[in-house]
Parts: C-alpha cells; structure tokens; sequence
C-alpha cells in the first residue's frame, strides 16, 4: 500500500498543494518552521482521521481561512482508494472514501496503516503514565475494534463509580449497591482490556529489543515492562480491599486506567538518566517494532513517516538506522530534514526509488 498523491488546501501554512509521491522514499526538505512536518501530518490526518499533534481539528486550518482540504489517492491491494477530509470552522469534519462518508471515522482506523517518529515522541518518556496508555491503546485499536469498544465502556464505567465515590463521600449516604455494580462491571472490562496489553507487549517487546540492539551495536541494556494492578490478581478483591480509601479520596485507585510502562536503561529510569540519542533510539525501536506488529497483525506494510530521524544521532547509530531502513521490511517511506545534500546522499545510499521535495514558506516543490 502506498499514496500516490497528496492534495492539500489551507492545511496549517500549505495553502495549495499537489505532491505525486515515490512508492519508495520521499525526502521531504527545507528550514525550519517551512512546513515539511505539516505534510507528515497530512498523511496522517488520511490515517487516522485527526492530526498527530493537534488535538483541536479547527486549529490546523491555515490561520488566514476558513476552511481545509486534505485530499490522498491512494493505491491498496491494487485497488484505487480516493480517501477526503474537509473541515470548515465550526462545523462538522467530513471524512470519505471513495465519495462515501463514513458514519463512524474508527471505521477508518486501519485502512492505511501508518507509523510516525517524530521528536515530540519523547513524551512518551517524559510525560506521565497516561501517554503510555494511550500510546499501547492506539495501537491495538488499529487491528482490534472491540478493543477499543471495551476501554470507552471502562472509562463510563470509572467516571460512574467516581461519581458515586464522591457522593459517599460528601453526602455520607448514597448507594452502596451502586459501587458494587461498578466493580462487577470494571473487572469484567479490565479483565478482557488487560489480556490484550499483556498479548501486545508480550510480543512487543522482544522485536523492540532486537531494533535497539541493532541500532545501538548492542552497546546498552534496555528494559520495557508492563505494570498493572491486574498481575496482582482480580480487580474486584482489589477494588473491595480499598472501596473506604476511594471513598475517602473520592476516586478509583485500582484498575487498569493506572497501568504504565516502565523503560529502563541500564536498570535506571530511561527518563532520569538517558542522553538525547539514547531516548531517540528508544523511541525509533519502539516504532519500528510497532511498524512489525502492524504488519503482522493487519497484513498490510504501513506507510513510515520519519520525521527529523537522524538528529541527535550519532553517524554510527544513523548508520544502522539507515541500512534499516534500506532494508525490505518497509514499504514506502518519508523522511524530513533540513539538510539536503546530507539527506540525499543518505538516501542515495539505500539504492531505494526516491523523490526529493523542496519546502518552502509552504510551498513544496518536486526537485530536479
Ligand atoms: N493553522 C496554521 N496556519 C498557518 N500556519 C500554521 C498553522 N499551524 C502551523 N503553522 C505554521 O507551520 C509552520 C511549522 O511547520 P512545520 O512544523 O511543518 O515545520 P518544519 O518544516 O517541519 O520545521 P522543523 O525543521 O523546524 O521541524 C510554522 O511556521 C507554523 O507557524
């Protein structure tokens, strides 16, 4: 699977433009702030239906208008796939394939799988346990709908057991009964959410530790464990063993809504004592593992958007990721940067397709 065009209009600073892609790499090159990042983003918005950074739809579109469209043709087990978003200001997000709208955008979620690097993926590392969660959750819904379905009904389920705790707690009556309906419904869910966390890291993991062998020429012993109250056994004992502290603090302490992972380097915490290259191959061993999961699970090779890769690497480290990437595991590839002759000639060396475009004041234009 790979896209074929990109049309955007008033996407972020990208006023007008129609880019034909290499099925092989693309190079998308320029200053900073130029706009290369945005068309990743665009890509990604065909994905998954929203930005990777920008939570807020109307935000990505260019200051000065009104409206955005993102427009892709795409080419997917040799069938053409015509897939739109349009969005005006103030009204509601149009998403398409083939001219047909979707009723619900999650049915989109896994058409054209696709994994983004980006720099601000260090929050997973520096941020809290809730950008792990997400990021474990946004992968499994890729390939499991019910998945997905079972953690919307959890976190109903945790809103209404907090609100019942609030209320023991600030009235000193309400209904008990109703929290035990709570834990019944939360250890079911929690049950059927854990087993897929356990089964995604279970295999997860070990793809991860081979890319970061490979990238870091086996020099570094790196750890990724799952953590859950669940491992230490059913959720309701462990939610009637705290029901008067959650009463107490007016919320749920147990459940898998706290679970987390923890990242190690060395047996310390990747967070505490990792340099900046260190971080960034963990992130991109992550990735590339989670490229292989998808893969496998979704038979599809997704789409690889590298974004601003190779900084903060080392050459012997941007070596290995680049005889990676000229590897036949990935199918078709972007990759930003501000050097161009450094970029090409690294691409160069893949023996790949390529196509190098120059960005601009968000103008992008094929290079000769
Ligand atoms: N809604 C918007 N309307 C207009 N411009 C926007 C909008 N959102 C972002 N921008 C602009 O897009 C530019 C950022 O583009 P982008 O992140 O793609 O840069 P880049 O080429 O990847 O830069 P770098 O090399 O620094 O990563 C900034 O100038 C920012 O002001």
């Amino acid at each position: 699977m790979h896209i074929r065009h990109l049309n955007l209009i008033n996407f972020k600073n990208i006023e007008q433009a129609e880019i034909a892609f290499s099925p092989g790499i693309n190079c998308l090159v320029g200053d900073n702030g130029s706009g290369k990042t945005n068309v990743l983003d665009a890509l990604y918005y065909l994905s998954f239906c929203k930005s990777y950074f920008n939570a807020v739809d109307s935000q990505n579109i260019n200051h000065q208008q009104e409206f955005f469209v993102v427009q892709g043709q795409y080419l997917r087990h040799d069938e053409e796939e015509h897939i739109y978003c349009g969005l005006k200001k103030s009204q509601k997000k149009h998403f398409k394939r083939n001219k047909k709208e979707y009723s619900k955008l999650s049915e989109h979620i896994g058409l054209l799988p696709l994994v983004m690097i980006s720099p601000s993926d260090e929050q997973l590392i520096n941020e809290g346990s809730e950008q792990r969660r997400k990021y474990i959750d946004g992968v499994i819904s890729q390939y499991d709908k019910p998945f997905l379905d079972d953690l919307m009904r959890y976190n109903r389920s945790l809103m209404q057991r907090n609100a019942t705790l609030k209320q023991l707690k600030d009235s000193r009556s309400g209904d008990y009964s109703m929290l035990d309906l709570w834990d019944e419904q939360l250890e079911q869910l929690a049950n059927r959410i854990y087993i897929r966390r356990v089964d995604f890291i279970k295999e997860l993991v070990p793809v991860f530790q081979k890319y970061y062998a490979y990238i870091s020429d086996g020099k570094e012993e790196i750890a990724l464990t799952y953590k859950s109250h669940l491992h230490e056994g059913d959720l309701k004992g462990q939610l009637a063993a705290v029901r008067s502290k959650d009463i107490v603090l007016g919320y749920t302490t147990k459940g898998v809504h706290k679970d987390d992972l923890e990242l190690l380097l060395g047996g310390y915490s990747i967070k505490k004592i990792a340099s900046q290259g260190q971080k960034k191959t963990f992130l991109i061993a992550l990735k590339l593992a989670q490229y292989e999961f998808i893969h496998k699970h979704n038979g599809i090779k997704p789409i690889l958007l590298l974004d601003d890769i190779f900084d903060k690497l080392d050459d012997a480290r941007s070596n290995r990721l680049l005889q990676l990437v000229a590897e036949d595991v990935f199918n078709q590839i972007f990759i930003t940067d501000t050097n161009k002759p450094y970029l090409v000639d690294i691409v160069k060396r893949t023996g790949k397709a390529y196509k190098v475009f120059d960005v601009a004041n968000g103008q992008i234009a094929a290079s000769s």
